[in-house]
Parts: structure tokens; sequence; C-alpha cells
């Protein structure tokens, strides 16, 4: 092997001709990527609007755990989108690269034409204002009653007065259908209600982009509908780019616009979600339709 291999032409040896160099060095490596990524078309349909955000071939690996290999993806502006894929892909980590959470070892993560890994840190406390995040428990705190758990963003990042703040917060609650729970404690709560409180919190300061992470999880069947109901409803009212995780095709099936399918730290396919549930992608397929067979296996 060892004896062959001094055989290959080296990638700096310039006496040999630069094309017969290329095609031998890199053959054996596009044919396991043609392999691993052969579902991957990283077709992104046209959604007829432009981008909010942007993830331009973005790589990270956690020491050898490569997550991310070459992702490129856009999220439309403007429209409800879902990131699906299988568990352990990466759907998290594509949401904290979007807040400056997480950096790319390379490639861009744009947010409204702005290179986020290029931000200072004054710029990125900036940016993070655009943002509402949903987290999977509705991240409460604890120690707080949901009037002020609601309105801590307002008291932390505005000047408004109290009257004002408070008017804010009534609202929001009202709007997620929990006009009378203002002085419950986190702790009194079912999880749907923490998450609908966790929903008008991410709300209070209008936020352009708006991050689900998993929105779903945890919840019965019947409180997932409900919460997707709400979801529409207050996109419908105040617009921005909704950016929702999940792995629940039914979720996706009542609430998503636009779908972008993540496998293996790539695109496999993006686009409209009534293009998507339509693909005759092999994996696009199984995987919207939650099918044993297909290329997705256990592994
Ligand atoms: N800060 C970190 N340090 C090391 N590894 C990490 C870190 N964050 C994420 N990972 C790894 O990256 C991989 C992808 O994680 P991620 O949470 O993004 O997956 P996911 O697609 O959201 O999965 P699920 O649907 O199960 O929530 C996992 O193997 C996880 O262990």
């Amino acid at each position: 092997m060892a004896d062959d291999k001094r055989d290959e032409p080296r990638p700096d040896d310039a006496a040999e001709p630069p094309g017969e160099r290329l095609s031998i060095v890199s053959e054996p490596r596009d044919r396991a990527d043609d392999d691993e990524f052969k579902w991957h078309t990283g077709v992104q349909r046209p959604t007829g609007v432009q981008d909010a955000i942007e993830f331009v071939d973005v790589h990270k690996a956690f020491g050898r755990n490569k997550i991310l290999r070459g992702l490129n993806m856009g999220i439309p502006e403007d429209k409800i989108s879902m990131i699906l894929g299988p568990s352990g892909t990466g759907k998290s980590v594509c949401i904290k690269h979007m807040v400056g959470l997480l950096y790319p070892d390379q490639g861009d993560v744009i947010v409204h034409g702005e290179s986020v890994p290029n931000m200072h840190d004054d710029e990125l406390f900036d940016m993070r204002k655009k943002f509402g995040v949903l987290f999977q428990d509705g991240a409460l705190f604890g120690s707080m009653n949901l009037l002020d758990n609601v309105a801590f963003p307002l008291r932390q990042h505005t000047d408004k007065g109290e009257d004002e703040v408070m008017e804010i917060v009534q609202r929001r609650l009202r709007e997620v259908g929990l006009a009378d729970a203002g002085d419950k404690m986190p702790n009194e709560l079912s999880g749907g209600m923490r998450k609908r409180a966790g929903f008008a919190r991410a709300l209070v300061l209008d936020p352009d982009i708006v991050l689900f992470d998993e929105p779903d999880s945890g919840l019965d069947p019947v409180r997932t509908a409900l919460l997707c109901e709400l979801i529409k409803e207050i996109h419908d009212e105040n617009g921005g780019a909704y950016v929702v995780i999940t792995h629940d095709i039914m979720s996706a099936r009542r609430v998503a616009e636009h779908i972008s399918v993540l496998w293996k730290g790539r695109i496999v396919e993006s686009g409209p979600a009534e293009q998507l549930f339509d693909s005759d992608n092999a994996f696009v397929r199984q995987f919207l339709s939650g099918d044993s067979q297909g290329p997705l296996g256990m592994e």
C-alpha cells in the first residue's frame, strides 16, 4: 500500500500535467462523496422571495465529529420554514449558528445580508435583537411569574415605561391564550402552557425572525396541533421569518410553508412545502412519509 502511494502524483509535483494530477488525486474522494451524498441533489427550489438567512458552504466539527459538511441553505423572508432531518443531524447546531452562539469552521452565515461570524460583539448584540427564540421547554425563569418572565426582554433591552411594558405583555399573553395566567409561576403550568408562555416572551420585542427549537417535543398530539395553529395565526398577524426545527412530520404538514431537509450535514433538498411533499427524491419521500423503507437506516 505504502509502495503504491509512493508512485502516486503529489499535488505539489510540478512535473505532472495539472489536469491528470487532479483527476488521479481527487477521484477516490469524489466516489466516496457520490455514494454518501447521492440523494443530496442540493436543489433549492425557488421561493420567489429573498432569503432572511443564508448558510454558505458551512462546515462545523466538534473534535473529529463532523456535523455540518458544506451546508448551503436559504431561509426565506416572511415564511414559516422548517428544517427537518433525522436526530443528531445538526438542526440545533444550525440554529446556534444563526444567532452567533456557534461559529463555522469554514463558510459563512448571513443574516439580512450581514455575515454573523464577522460581527464584532456590539454588532452581534444588536443583531440578536432581531431574533425571538422559543426553546424546547420555554426556558422560563423559575423564580418569576409569567408576567415578569414575558416582561424580562422589554425591561432588559428597551427603555419603555412600566405601563407600556405591561400593555405589551398582556397583549402577548392574550394572543397565546394565557391572559389569566400572568401571576402563575412556571412550575404551576403544564408543558404546553410553558411553551406558549415562551412563545409570548419570544415575541415581545417584535422580532423579524423567530426560531423554534422543537416546539412539539413533549406535547401530546392535540396540544401539538393547537400549538401549530397558534404559530400559524401569530405568523399571519405579525409576519417575519419563522424557523422551526422538528422531526415531527405532522407538524410540518400543518404549518410549513418552506422545508429544508438536512442529512449528513448538507441539504438533501429544499423548497416550498407542497413541492417537497411531492418530491421524487427517495430520501425526501422516505423521511416525509415516515417510511421504514428507503435510504435512511438506523445508523
Ligand atoms: N457544543 C457541542 N459540543 C460537542 N458536540 C456537539 C455540540 N453541540 C452539538 N453537538 C453534537 O452535534 C450533533 C448534532 O446535534 P444537534 O443537537 O444539532 O442535532 P439535532 O439534529 O438537533 O438532533 P435532535 O433532532 O435529536 O435534537 C450531535 O452529535 C451532538 O452531540
